[in-house]
Protein backbone atom coordinates (compact mmCIF):
# COMPACT_ATOMS: atom_id res chain seq x y z
CA UNK A 1 0.00 0.00 0.00
CA UNK A 2 1.19 3.79 -0.63
CA UNK A 3 2.22 5.83 1.70
CA UNK A 4 -1.36 8.17 1.86
CA UNK A 5 0.14 11.52 3.07
CA UNK A 6 -2.03 12.55 6.56
CA UNK A 7 -2.32 16.21 8.20
CA UNK A 8 -4.86 15.46 10.83
CA UNK A 9 -5.06 18.65 11.96
CA UNK A 10 -8.36 17.93 13.94
CA UNK A 11 -7.15 16.02 16.51
CA UNK A 12 -4.03 17.53 16.39
CA UNK A 13 -5.36 21.11 16.56
CA UNK A 14 -8.02 20.90 18.84
CA UNK A 15 -8.90 20.15 22.49
CA UNK A 16 -10.01 15.81 22.86
CA UNK A 17 -11.28 14.26 25.49
CA UNK A 18 -8.60 12.91 28.08
CA UNK A 19 -10.04 10.01 29.45
CA UNK A 20 -9.86 7.13 26.33
CA UNK A 21 -10.99 4.26 28.23
CA UNK A 22 -14.38 2.97 26.23
CA UNK A 23 -17.72 3.48 27.93
CA UNK A 24 -20.41 5.35 26.75
CA UNK A 25 -20.46 9.55 28.89
CA UNK A 26 -21.01 13.18 28.45
CA UNK A 27 -17.83 14.10 27.19
CA UNK A 28 -17.02 18.44 28.21
CA UNK A 29 -14.86 20.40 27.03
CA UNK A 30 -13.41 18.36 24.08
CA UNK A 31 -14.37 18.26 20.71
CA UNK A 32 -13.77 14.68 20.03
CA UNK A 33 -12.37 11.25 21.98
CA UNK A 34 -9.54 9.41 20.44
CA UNK A 35 -10.86 5.67 19.69
CA UNK A 36 -9.92 2.89 17.46
CA UNK A 37 -12.35 1.03 15.26
CA UNK A 38 -13.18 -2.45 16.51
CA UNK A 39 -12.02 -5.39 14.09
CA UNK A 40 -14.42 -7.36 12.36
CA UNK A 41 -14.02 -11.12 11.71
CA UNK A 42 -14.22 -11.14 8.18
CA UNK A 43 -13.43 -8.00 6.39
CA UNK A 44 -14.10 -8.21 2.58
CA UNK A 45 -14.50 -5.42 -0.51
CA UNK A 46 -18.00 -4.98 -1.95
CA UNK A 47 -17.73 -1.97 -4.09
CA UNK A 48 -15.21 0.82 -4.36
CA UNK A 49 -15.49 4.28 -6.16
CA UNK A 50 -12.99 4.18 -8.61
CA UNK A 51 -12.48 8.29 -8.59
CA UNK A 52 -12.50 8.45 -5.23
CA UNK A 53 -9.62 5.47 -4.89
CA UNK A 54 -7.86 7.67 -7.96
CA UNK A 55 -8.33 10.84 -5.67
CA UNK A 56 -6.55 9.21 -2.71
CA UNK A 57 -3.66 7.68 -5.36
CA UNK A 58 -4.99 3.90 -4.41
CA UNK A 59 -3.87 1.55 -7.70
CA UNK A 60 -6.40 -0.71 -8.69
CA UNK A 61 -4.54 -3.49 -7.52
CA UNK A 62 -4.04 -1.64 -4.07
CA UNK A 63 -7.58 -1.18 -4.28
CA UNK A 64 -8.17 -5.21 -5.16
CA UNK A 65 -5.60 -6.26 -2.01
CA UNK A 66 -6.32 -7.92 1.30
CA UNK A 67 -4.85 -4.83 2.86
CA UNK A 68 -7.00 -2.25 1.52
CA UNK A 69 -10.35 -4.64 3.19
CA UNK A 70 -7.97 -4.58 6.19
CA UNK A 71 -7.96 -1.03 6.80
CA UNK A 72 -11.34 -0.09 5.06
CA UNK A 73 -12.73 -2.75 7.28
CA UNK A 74 -11.62 -1.18 10.45
CA UNK A 75 -9.02 -4.07 11.16
CA UNK A 76 -6.03 -2.49 10.73
CA UNK A 77 -5.03 1.47 11.29
CA UNK A 78 -2.44 2.44 7.81
CA UNK A 79 0.40 4.61 9.21
CA UNK A 80 -0.77 8.19 9.62
CA UNK A 81 -3.64 7.32 10.81
CA UNK A 82 -5.12 8.95 13.91
CA UNK A 83 -9.19 7.46 14.90
CA UNK A 84 -11.23 9.54 17.02
CA UNK A 85 -15.06 10.46 17.20
CA UNK A 86 -16.19 13.62 16.91
CA UNK A 87 -18.89 15.26 19.76
CA UNK A 88 -21.56 16.94 18.10
CA UNK A 89 -25.00 17.69 19.61
CA UNK A 90 -28.20 18.55 17.73
CA UNK A 91 -31.51 19.34 16.95
CA UNK A 92 -33.77 16.13 15.87
CA UNK A 93 -37.26 17.12 15.04
CA UNK A 94 -37.21 20.39 15.92
CA UNK A 95 -36.02 19.63 19.49
CA UNK A 96 -32.66 20.03 21.31
CA UNK A 97 -31.23 16.74 21.92
CA UNK A 98 -28.15 17.36 24.02
CA UNK A 99 -24.79 15.36 23.23
CA UNK A 100 -25.07 13.02 20.25
CA UNK A 101 -21.60 12.45 18.70
CA UNK A 102 -20.04 10.02 16.56
CA UNK A 103 -22.00 6.87 17.27
CA UNK A 104 -20.70 4.79 14.88
CA UNK A 105 -18.41 7.41 12.47
CA UNK A 106 -14.75 6.74 13.22
CA UNK A 107 -12.33 9.17 11.45
CA UNK A 108 -9.37 7.69 10.57
CA UNK A 109 -7.40 11.01 9.33
CA UNK A 110 -6.90 13.89 6.91
CA UNK A 111 -5.46 12.77 3.71
CA UNK A 112 -3.50 15.30 1.90
CA UNK A 113 -3.88 14.29 -1.71
CA UNK A 114 -0.76 14.99 -4.73
CA UNK A 115 -3.15 17.72 -6.23
CA UNK A 116 -3.12 18.74 -2.44
CA UNK A 117 -7.06 18.56 -1.79
CA UNK A 118 -7.85 17.24 1.95
CA UNK A 119 -9.73 14.25 2.06
CA UNK A 120 -10.82 13.43 5.78
CA UNK A 121 -11.59 9.49 5.98
CA UNK A 122 -14.44 8.08 8.19
CA UNK A 123 -15.54 4.70 8.40
CA UNK A 124 -19.29 4.40 9.24
CA UNK A 125 -20.18 1.62 11.54
CA UNK A 126 -16.93 1.21 12.77
CA UNK A 127 -17.45 0.14 16.50
CA UNK A 128 -18.70 1.31 19.82
CA UNK A 129 -17.58 4.67 20.85
CA UNK A 130 -17.84 7.27 23.51
CA UNK A 131 -20.91 8.53 22.00
CA UNK A 132 -22.71 5.24 20.83
CA UNK A 133 -25.55 6.06 23.53
CA UNK A 134 -27.47 2.30 23.48
CA UNK A 135 -26.92 1.18 19.99
CA UNK A 136 -23.68 -0.79 18.75
CA UNK A 137 -21.64 0.86 16.36
CA UNK A 138 -22.42 -1.26 13.78
CA UNK A 139 -24.14 -0.79 10.39
CA UNK A 140 -26.27 -2.92 8.49
CA UNK A 141 -25.48 -3.88 4.46
CA UNK A 142 -28.59 -2.31 2.95
CA UNK A 143 -28.10 0.88 4.53
CA UNK A 144 -24.21 1.15 3.92
CA UNK A 145 -24.96 0.05 -0.16
CA UNK A 146 -27.54 2.87 0.05
CA UNK A 147 -25.27 5.32 1.89
CA UNK A 148 -22.36 3.79 -1.07
CA UNK A 149 -23.99 4.14 -4.02
CA UNK A 150 -26.35 7.55 -3.25
CA UNK A 151 -23.01 9.59 -2.23
CA UNK A 152 -21.05 8.59 -5.64
CA UNK A 153 -24.37 9.20 -7.43
CA UNK A 154 -25.06 12.77 -5.95
CA UNK A 155 -21.19 14.03 -6.78
CA UNK A 156 -21.92 13.00 -10.24
CA UNK A 157 -25.15 14.50 -10.26
CA UNK A 158 -23.12 17.71 -9.38
CA UNK A 159 -25.13 17.65 -6.09
CA UNK A 160 -22.46 18.24 -3.20
CA UNK A 161 -22.02 15.57 -0.78
CA UNK A 162 -19.74 13.41 1.15
CA UNK A 163 -18.15 10.69 -1.03
CA UNK A 164 -17.74 6.89 -0.72
CA UNK A 165 -14.21 5.12 -1.03
CA UNK A 166 -15.15 1.83 -0.34
CA UNK A 167 -18.23 -0.49 0.80
CA UNK A 168 -16.54 -3.48 3.11
CA UNK A 169 -18.47 -6.18 4.12
CA UNK A 170 -17.66 -7.03 7.92
CA UNK A 171 -18.51 -10.92 8.18
CA UNK A 172 -20.69 -9.97 11.35
CA UNK A 173 -24.13 -9.57 11.51
CA UNK A 174 -26.03 -7.17 13.26
CA UNK A 175 -29.19 -7.91 14.89
CA UNK A 176 -31.70 -4.59 13.78
CA UNK A 177 -36.01 -4.28 14.55
CA UNK A 178 -36.31 -2.55 10.69
CA UNK A 179 -40.25 -1.04 11.71
CA UNK A 180 -39.27 -1.08 15.33
CA UNK A 181 -42.19 -2.92 16.08
CA UNK A 182 -40.28 -6.49 17.77
CA UNK A 183 -39.16 -8.28 15.07
CA UNK A 184 -35.66 -7.64 15.30
CA UNK A 185 -33.62 -9.90 12.77
CA UNK A 186 -29.74 -11.04 12.40
CA UNK A 187 -29.07 -9.30 8.95
CA UNK A 188 -25.54 -9.03 7.33
CA UNK A 189 -23.13 -5.92 8.99
CA UNK A 190 -20.89 -3.64 6.24
CA UNK A 191 -18.77 -0.57 6.48
CA UNK A 192 -18.69 2.48 4.31
CA UNK A 193 -15.43 4.97 4.11
CA UNK A 194 -16.80 7.87 3.65
CA UNK A 195 -14.70 10.76 2.53
CA UNK A 196 -15.01 14.65 2.69
CA UNK A 197 -13.02 17.79 3.14
CA UNK A 198 -14.20 18.18 6.66
CA UNK A 199 -17.49 16.75 8.10
CA UNK A 200 -18.13 19.39 10.62
CA UNK A 201 -22.01 19.85 11.29
CA UNK A 202 -24.14 22.13 12.25
CA UNK A 203 -24.31 20.27 15.76
CA UNK A 204 -20.81 20.65 16.38
CA UNK A 205 -21.05 24.32 17.19
CA UNK A 206 -24.74 24.05 18.75
CA UNK A 207 -23.03 21.23 21.52
CA UNK A 208 -20.01 23.69 23.31
CA UNK A 209 -22.90 26.53 22.83
CA UNK A 210 -25.48 24.48 25.01
CA UNK A 211 -22.95 24.16 27.45
CA UNK A 212 -21.97 27.83 27.72
CA UNK A 213 -18.84 26.49 26.68
CA UNK A 214 -17.48 29.58 24.54
CA UNK A 215 -14.13 29.13 24.73
CA UNK A 216 -14.39 26.01 23.00
CA UNK A 217 -16.95 27.09 20.36
CA UNK A 218 -14.22 29.89 19.58
CA UNK A 219 -11.90 27.02 19.42
CA UNK A 220 -13.95 25.80 16.66
CA UNK A 221 -14.80 28.48 15.04
CA UNK A 222 -11.63 30.00 14.73
CA UNK A 223 -10.22 26.22 13.16
CA UNK A 224 -12.98 25.91 10.97
CA UNK A 225 -12.27 28.83 9.18
CA UNK A 226 -8.37 28.19 9.29
CA UNK A 227 -8.91 24.44 7.85
CA UNK A 228 -12.58 24.83 5.39
CA UNK A 229 -12.66 28.42 4.48
CA UNK A 230 -8.92 28.94 4.43
CA UNK A 231 -10.05 32.14 2.09
CA UNK A 232 -11.47 33.76 5.05
CA UNK A 233 -8.57 33.46 7.06
CA UNK A 234 -7.50 37.03 6.06
CA UNK A 235 -10.98 38.73 6.48
CA UNK A 236 -9.80 40.07 10.15
CA UNK A 237 -12.68 41.00 12.26
CA UNK A 238 -15.00 40.26 9.40
CA UNK A 239 -13.91 37.03 9.08
CA UNK A 240 -16.91 35.43 11.32
CA UNK A 241 -19.81 37.37 9.98
CA UNK A 242 -18.50 36.28 6.24
CA UNK A 243 -18.05 32.68 7.35
CA UNK A 244 -21.75 32.55 8.71
CA UNK A 245 -22.97 34.08 5.28
CA UNK A 246 -20.90 31.55 3.40
CA UNK A 247 -22.80 28.58 4.96
CA UNK A 248 -25.86 30.38 4.33
CA UNK A 249 -24.99 30.57 1.09
CA UNK A 250 -23.75 26.86 0.56
CA UNK A 251 -26.67 25.35 2.53
CA UNK A 252 -28.97 27.47 -0.09
CA UNK A 253 -26.90 26.47 -3.01
CA UNK A 254 -27.24 22.51 -1.39
CA UNK A 255 -31.19 23.00 -1.26
CA UNK A 256 -31.79 24.11 -4.62
CA UNK A 257 -30.21 21.31 -5.70
CA UNK A 258 -32.27 18.87 -4.02
CA UNK A 259 -35.20 20.46 -5.10
CA UNK A 260 -34.10 20.59 -8.61
CA UNK A 261 -32.94 16.55 -8.58
CA UNK A 262 -36.27 15.67 -6.38
CA UNK A 263 -33.87 14.41 -3.62
CA UNK A 264 -35.39 14.09 0.17
CA UNK A 265 -33.28 13.64 2.91
CA UNK A 266 -35.27 12.46 5.86
CA UNK A 267 -33.65 13.64 8.74
CA UNK A 268 -32.40 17.04 8.30
CA UNK A 269 -32.02 16.96 12.37
CA UNK A 270 -29.33 19.85 12.62
CA UNK A 271 -26.53 17.29 13.23
CA UNK A 272 -27.32 16.04 9.63
CA UNK A 273 -26.44 19.05 7.79
CA UNK A 274 -22.58 19.66 6.84
CA UNK A 275 -21.02 23.33 7.78
CA UNK A 276 -19.73 22.69 3.98
CA UNK A 277 -23.47 22.55 2.52
CA UNK A 278 -22.59 19.09 1.52
CA UNK A 279 -24.94 16.39 1.70
CA UNK A 280 -24.12 14.38 5.22
CA UNK A 281 -25.58 10.85 6.52
CA UNK A 282 -27.85 9.05 3.60
CA UNK A 283 -30.32 6.98 5.92
CA UNK A 284 -34.00 7.18 5.53
CA UNK A 285 -33.84 9.56 1.76
CA UNK A 286 -35.34 8.92 -1.15
CA UNK A 287 -35.97 10.48 -4.42
CA UNK A 288 -39.22 11.87 -5.92
CA UNK A 289 -41.09 9.52 -8.23
CA UNK A 290 -44.70 10.91 -8.81
CA UNK A 291 -43.85 14.43 -7.57
CA UNK A 292 -45.03 15.62 -4.80
CA UNK A 293 -43.99 17.72 -2.65
CA UNK A 294 -45.71 16.57 0.46
CA UNK A 295 -43.70 12.68 -0.09
CA UNK A 296 -41.50 11.99 2.76
CA UNK A 297 -39.47 8.21 2.46
CA UNK A 298 -39.22 8.45 6.15
CA UNK A 299 -41.55 6.39 8.14
CA UNK A 300 -39.82 7.71 11.37
CA UNK A 301 -41.44 11.22 10.25
CA UNK A 302 -44.74 9.39 8.23
CA UNK A 303 -47.10 11.71 11.23
CA UNK A 304 -45.83 15.36 11.04
CA UNK A 305 -43.38 14.92 8.03
CA UNK A 306 -41.69 17.70 8.77
CA UNK A 307 -38.99 16.80 6.64
CA UNK A 308 -41.40 16.01 3.85
CA UNK A 309 -39.23 17.07 0.14
CA UNK A 310 -41.52 20.71 -0.20
CA UNK A 311 -40.16 21.46 3.76
CA UNK A 312 -36.41 21.10 2.98
CA UNK A 313 -35.88 24.57 2.12
CA UNK A 314 -37.51 26.03 4.97
CA UNK A 315 -35.99 23.53 7.36
CA UNK A 316 -32.22 24.27 6.26
CA UNK A 317 -33.42 27.48 7.65
CA UNK A 318 -34.50 26.88 10.44
CA UNK A 319 -31.43 24.79 11.07
CA UNK A 320 -29.82 27.80 10.01
CA UNK A 321 -31.08 29.96 12.60
CA UNK A 322 -30.39 27.34 15.46
CA UNK A 323 -26.71 27.71 14.51
CA UNK A 324 -26.95 31.21 14.35
CA UNK A 325 -28.07 30.79 17.63
CA UNK A 326 -25.32 28.43 18.61
CA UNK A 327 -22.97 31.41 17.41
CA UNK A 328 -24.34 34.24 19.11
CA UNK A 329 -21.89 34.93 21.90
CA UNK A 330 -19.34 35.20 18.85
CA UNK A 331 -21.44 36.88 15.88
CA UNK A 332 -23.52 40.32 16.11
CA UNK A 333 -26.84 39.86 16.05
CA UNK A 334 -27.14 41.76 12.70
CA UNK A 335 -24.54 39.89 10.79
CA UNK A 336 -26.25 36.53 11.68
CA UNK A 337 -29.51 38.08 10.44
CA UNK A 338 -27.96 38.88 7.36
CA UNK A 339 -26.74 35.85 6.94
CA UNK A 340 -30.05 34.38 7.03
CA UNK A 341 -30.99 37.08 4.98
CA UNK A 342 -28.68 35.63 2.48
CA UNK A 343 -29.99 32.22 2.63
CA UNK A 344 -33.05 33.80 1.45
CA UNK A 345 -31.77 35.34 -1.26
CA UNK A 346 -29.44 32.72 -2.25
CA UNK A 347 -32.15 30.34 -2.59
CA UNK A 348 -34.66 32.08 -4.55
CA UNK A 349 -31.80 32.95 -7.06
CA UNK A 350 -30.78 29.25 -7.31
CA UNK A 351 -34.40 28.21 -7.24
CA UNK A 352 -35.43 30.79 -10.36
CA UNK A 353 -31.93 29.38 -11.76
CA UNK A 354 -33.37 26.04 -12.04
CA UNK A 355 -36.62 26.87 -13.31
CA UNK A 356 -34.65 28.34 -16.27
CA UNK A 357 -32.94 25.49 -16.68
CA UNK A 358 -35.53 23.04 -16.20
CA UNK A 359 -37.51 24.71 -19.08
CA UNK A 360 -34.27 25.35 -21.36
CA UNK A 361 -34.43 29.21 -21.27
CA UNK A 362 -31.80 31.35 -21.17
CA UNK A 363 -33.55 33.10 -17.64
CA UNK A 364 -36.29 33.46 -15.48
CA UNK A 365 -38.85 35.98 -15.52
CA UNK A 366 -41.83 36.11 -12.80
CA UNK A 367 -43.87 35.36 -15.56
CA UNK A 368 -41.71 31.66 -15.46
CA UNK A 369 -41.64 31.24 -12.11
CA UNK A 370 -45.82 30.90 -12.64
CA UNK A 371 -45.65 28.70 -15.41
CA UNK A 372 -43.72 26.54 -12.96
CA UNK A 373 -45.90 26.39 -10.17
CA UNK A 374 -49.08 25.76 -12.53
CA UNK A 375 -46.81 22.69 -13.77
CA UNK A 376 -46.22 21.65 -10.28
CA UNK A 377 -49.69 21.35 -9.42
CA UNK A 378 -50.48 19.61 -12.40
CA UNK A 379 -47.55 17.02 -12.24
CA UNK A 380 -49.07 16.71 -8.35
CA UNK A 381 -52.59 16.30 -8.97
CA UNK A 382 -52.11 13.36 -11.92
CA UNK A 383 -49.09 11.41 -10.18
CA UNK A 384 -47.04 11.93 -12.88
CA UNK A 385 -42.78 10.80 -12.79
CA UNK A 386 -40.92 13.93 -11.87
CA UNK A 387 -37.65 12.79 -13.58
CA UNK A 388 -39.01 11.03 -16.74
CA UNK A 389 -41.80 14.30 -17.09
CA UNK A 390 -38.88 17.01 -17.19
CA UNK A 391 -36.27 15.06 -19.15
CA UNK A 392 -38.97 14.54 -21.65
CA UNK A 393 -40.01 18.14 -22.05
CA UNK A 394 -37.23 18.96 -24.09
CA UNK A 395 -38.57 16.52 -26.66
CA UNK A 396 -41.61 18.99 -27.32
CA UNK A 397 -41.10 20.87 -29.97
CA UNK A 398 -41.63 24.18 -29.63
CA UNK A 399 -42.33 25.66 -32.88
CA UNK A 400 -45.82 24.54 -32.86
CA UNK A 401 -48.66 26.43 -31.43
CA UNK A 402 -49.90 23.54 -29.64
CA UNK A 403 -47.14 20.68 -29.16
CA UNK A 404 -47.99 17.26 -29.12
CA UNK A 405 -47.87 15.89 -25.21
CA UNK A 406 -46.87 12.54 -26.61
CA UNK A 407 -43.07 12.49 -25.40
CA UNK A 408 -44.87 13.46 -21.95
CA UNK A 409 -46.92 10.08 -21.97
CA UNK A 410 -44.39 7.96 -20.45
CA UNK A 411 -44.46 9.73 -17.06
CA UNK A 412 -47.68 8.67 -16.21
CA UNK A 413 -48.21 6.42 -13.18
CA UNK A 414 -52.15 6.79 -14.32
CA UNK A 415 -52.74 6.93 -17.47
CA UNK A 416 -56.28 7.20 -17.66
CA UNK A 417 -56.03 10.04 -14.80
CA UNK A 418 -53.69 11.64 -17.02
CA UNK A 419 -55.59 11.84 -20.25
CA UNK A 420 -58.85 13.18 -18.77
CA UNK A 421 -56.11 16.05 -17.54
CA UNK A 422 -54.34 16.22 -20.93
CA UNK A 423 -56.61 19.39 -22.05
CA UNK A 424 -54.77 21.46 -19.02
CA UNK A 425 -51.23 19.62 -20.21
CA UNK A 426 -52.12 20.88 -23.77
CA UNK A 427 -52.82 24.37 -23.01
CA UNK A 428 -49.22 24.86 -20.46
CA UNK A 429 -47.88 23.30 -23.03
CA UNK A 430 -49.00 25.95 -25.67
CA UNK A 431 -47.94 28.71 -23.46
CA UNK A 432 -44.65 27.00 -22.04
CA UNK A 433 -44.03 26.90 -26.18
CA UNK A 434 -44.30 30.76 -26.99
CA UNK A 435 -42.38 31.19 -23.94
CA UNK A 436 -39.80 29.10 -25.50
CA UNK A 437 -40.28 30.57 -28.85
CA UNK A 438 -40.12 34.42 -27.17
CA UNK A 439 -36.52 33.33 -25.23
CA UNK A 440 -35.52 32.42 -28.55
CA UNK A 441 -32.69 29.74 -27.76
CA UNK A 442 -31.64 27.42 -31.12
CA UNK A 443 -33.26 23.97 -30.01
CA UNK A 444 -29.98 21.99 -29.28
CA UNK A 445 -28.74 25.22 -27.31
CA UNK A 446 -32.38 24.44 -25.49
CA UNK A 447 -31.90 20.58 -25.25
CA UNK A 448 -28.44 20.81 -23.89
CA UNK A 449 -29.71 23.42 -21.28
CA UNK A 450 -32.34 21.10 -20.09
CA UNK A 451 -30.42 17.88 -20.19
CA UNK A 452 -27.88 19.43 -17.94
CA UNK A 453 -30.56 20.28 -15.48
CA UNK A 454 -32.58 17.13 -15.28
CA UNK A 455 -31.56 14.31 -14.76
CA UNK A 456 -31.90 10.83 -17.14
CA UNK A 457 -31.37 8.55 -14.12
CA UNK A 458 -31.59 9.08 -10.43
CA UNK A 459 -30.77 6.47 -7.83
CA UNK A 460 -34.60 5.57 -7.61
CA UNK A 461 -35.56 3.89 -4.45
CA UNK A 462 -36.60 0.53 -5.78
CA UNK A 463 -33.07 0.32 -7.57
CA UNK A 464 -31.14 0.83 -4.98
CA UNK A 465 -33.61 -1.96 -3.56
CA UNK A 466 -33.10 -4.26 -6.00
CA UNK A 467 -29.58 -4.07 -6.07
CA UNK A 468 -29.94 -4.24 -2.39
CA UNK A 469 -31.75 -7.75 -2.28
CA UNK A 470 -29.13 -9.36 -4.67
CA UNK A 471 -26.52 -7.93 -2.65
CA UNK A 472 -28.04 -9.62 0.27
CA UNK A 473 -27.58 -13.17 -1.57
CA UNK A 474 -24.01 -12.75 -2.38
CA UNK A 475 -24.52 -10.89 -5.83
CA UNK A 476 -23.11 -7.47 -5.95
CA UNK A 477 -23.47 -7.14 -9.43
CA UNK A 478 -26.22 -4.76 -9.46
CA UNK A 479 -24.18 -3.06 -6.88
CA UNK A 480 -21.62 -2.67 -9.62
CA UNK A 481 -24.29 -2.08 -12.37
CA UNK A 482 -25.99 0.55 -10.34
CA UNK A 483 -22.69 2.84 -9.19
CA UNK A 484 -21.77 2.30 -12.93
CA UNK A 485 -25.52 3.72 -14.31
CA UNK A 486 -24.90 6.88 -11.70
CA UNK A 487 -21.40 7.92 -13.13
CA UNK A 488 -23.20 9.84 -16.18
CA UNK A 489 -26.72 10.66 -14.88
CA UNK A 490 -27.14 13.33 -17.33
CA UNK A 491 -26.44 11.03 -20.83
CA UNK A 492 -28.68 8.73 -22.33
CA UNK A 493 -26.98 5.11 -22.00
CA UNK A 494 -28.12 2.87 -24.79
CA UNK A 495 -28.84 -0.38 -23.06
CA UNK A 496 -29.88 1.07 -19.46
CA UNK A 497 -33.14 2.05 -20.55
CA UNK A 498 -34.48 -0.15 -17.35
CA UNK A 499 -32.76 2.38 -15.27
CA UNK A 500 -34.33 5.12 -15.98
CA UNK A 501 -38.44 3.45 -16.04
CA UNK A 502 -40.83 4.73 -13.59
CA UNK A 503 -41.23 2.91 -10.50
CA UNK A 504 -42.76 -0.43 -10.54
CA UNK A 505 -46.29 -1.11 -9.00
CA UNK A 506 -45.49 -3.69 -7.05
CA UNK A 507 -42.87 -1.11 -5.40
CA UNK A 508 -45.41 1.21 -4.68
CA UNK A 509 -45.97 0.64 -0.92
CA UNK A 510 -43.14 -2.07 -0.38
CA UNK A 511 -40.51 -1.35 2.22
CA UNK A 512 -37.26 -0.05 1.36
CA UNK A 513 -38.80 1.42 -2.28
CA UNK A 514 -41.25 3.74 -0.57
CA UNK A 515 -40.62 3.86 3.05
CA UNK A 516 -37.81 3.52 4.51
CA UNK A 517 -36.95 3.47 7.95
CA UNK A 518 -34.30 5.04 10.53
CA UNK A 519 -33.08 1.77 11.26
CA UNK A 520 -29.69 1.15 9.54
N1 LIG B 1 -25.87 1.78 15.35
C1 LIG B 1 -25.50 2.86 15.99
N2 LIG B 1 -24.60 2.79 16.99
C2 LIG B 1 -24.21 3.87 17.67
N3 LIG B 1 -24.66 5.10 17.43
C3 LIG B 1 -25.55 5.25 16.44
C4 LIG B 1 -26.01 4.15 15.67
N4 LIG B 1 -26.90 4.62 14.77
C5 LIG B 1 -26.97 5.94 14.95
N5 LIG B 1 -26.17 6.35 15.95
C6 LIG B 1 -25.98 7.70 16.45
O1 LIG B 1 -27.24 8.32 16.62
C7 LIG B 1 -27.17 9.69 16.25
C8 LIG B 1 -28.19 10.02 15.19
O2 LIG B 1 -28.08 9.09 14.16
P1 LIG B 1 -28.25 9.39 12.63
O3 LIG B 1 -29.14 8.33 12.10
O4 LIG B 1 -28.49 10.80 12.34
O5 LIG B 1 -26.75 9.20 12.11
P2 LIG B 1 -25.97 8.06 11.47
O6 LIG B 1 -26.75 7.46 10.38
O7 LIG B 1 -25.47 7.09 12.47
O8 LIG B 1 -24.69 8.72 10.96
P3 LIG B 1 -24.10 9.98 10.21
O9 LIG B 1 -24.87 11.21 10.58
O10 LIG B 1 -22.72 9.98 10.73
O11 LIG B 1 -24.17 9.65 8.76
C9 LIG B 1 -25.73 9.94 15.83
O12 LIG B 1 -25.07 10.40 16.97
C10 LIG B 1 -25.26 8.57 15.43
O13 LIG B 1 -23.87 8.42 15.51
MG1 LIG C 1 -26.59 11.40 11.47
Amino acid sequence: MHALRFDNAFVRDLPGDPDTAPGVRQVHGALYSRVDPTPVTAPRLLAHSAEMAAALGFSEAEVASPAFAEAFGGNALLPGMQPYAANYGGHQFGAWAGQLGDGRAISLGEVVADDGRRWELQLKGAGPTPYSRSADGRAVLRSSIREFLCSEAMHHLGVPSTRALSLVGTGDSVVRDMFYDGHAQAEPGAIVCRAAPSFIRFGNFELPASRGDTALLKALLDFCIRRDFPHLADAGENAYAQWFGEVAQRTATLMAHWMRVGFVHGVMNTDNLSILGLTIDYGPYGWVDNYDPDWTPNTTDAGRRRYRYGQQPQVAYWNLSQLAGALSPLIATEALQEGLRRYVETYNQAERDAIARKMGLRECSDGDVALMQELRGWLQANEIDMTIFFRALADIDVRAERPDPAPLAEAAYDPERAAAAEPALRDWLARYAARAREDGSPADEREARMDAANPRYVLRNYLAQQAIDRAEQGDLAGVHELLEVMRRPYHDQPGREAFAAKRPDWARERAGCSMLSCSS
